[in-house]
């Protein structure tokens, strides 16, 4: 059962994260995260909602362990997390059989292990001949069937997926959200990156909504939706200006 009685998967209190570049003023860090505080629950699937750019790749960058906070307190009480994006992971000119062998090992599994999963991988990836075809030739949807793929059938404690639900044809998404509604079901503890209003309603226990680097509002998908959207049409009223 999803309590918050249970110790945390991972805790975030106050973190930020920046990144140096050449966008701050004279040279200054530019902080992608600047102060995020949630808790991840064992079995929960939680939400991150936001706008474009406000830090919500970075923040699960951040939970899988590739990048550290560069303030704030952020505890892994010891769980295997695992990310699943399209950006990340893949070298393009491996084969489909040979990324999900290496994307495997990553995710923890031995060599041996994902090879005696590997006809599951390719019955649910559908890529027919291009599976042991360089990647670079598939496209992005390609991409999200092998992604996905492997994240399933490895089946980490903790998976992170970052938007690649809207890539698929319709019948893979379909295909995918049952899967993922059965894995919640399962209790795997899954946090995942959506623009998609009726996936956060339908998958999430809980949401946290990222505004501007910052944790604006953490609750049930219903209600920060709600607060998410009004933000969203009151910024769209003051960019048109007040009429004269
Ligand atoms: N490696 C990097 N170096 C410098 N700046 C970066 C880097 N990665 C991300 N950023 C910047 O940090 C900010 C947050 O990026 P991030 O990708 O985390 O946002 P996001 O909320 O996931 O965006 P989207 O919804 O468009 O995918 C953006 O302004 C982005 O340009």
């Amino acid at each position: 059962m999803i309590t918050q009685q249970n110790l945390p998967v991972l805790s975030l209190k106050n973190v930020g994260v920046y990144y140096k570049s050449n966008r701050g003023v004279f040279g200054k860090p530019f902080w992608a995260l600047k102060d995020v505080s949630f808790d991840l629950y064992p079995g929960e699937t939680l939400g991150i909602i936001g706008r474009n750019g406000v830090g919500k790749s970075t923040l699960l960058r951040l939970m899988a362990g590739i990048i550290k906070p560069s303030k704030g307190d952020f505890i892994n009480n010891g769980y295997q997390v695992s990310l699943l994006s399209l950006n990340l992971g893949f070298i393009y000119y491996l084969t489909g059989r040979e990324n999900a062998i290496l994307s495997g090992m990553f995710m923890g599994l031995r060599k041996a292990e994902i090879q005696a999963k590997m006809d599951a991988i390719i019955e649910f990836a559908e890529l027919g001949n291009f599976f042991d075809q360089p990647i670079a030739t598939y496209s992005s949807g390609m991409l999200a069937r092998l992604g996905f793929s492997v994240a399933f059938q490895v089946d980490p404690e903790v998976l992170l997926i970052d938007e690649v639900f809207g890539v698929g044809d319709a019948e893979f998404r379909q295909k995918s959200t049952q899967l993922m509604q059965e894995k919640i079901q399962s209790q795997q503890t899954i946090v995942f990156v959506s623009h998609q209003d009726s996936l956060i309603r339908q998958l999430c226990h809980r949401v946290v909504w990222i505004e501007d680097g910052v944790s604006k509002a953490e609750g049930h998908a219903a209600q920060v939706l709600r607060e998410y959207h009004h933000s969203l049409h009151l910024s769209s009223i003051s960019a048109k200006g007040t009429p004269i």
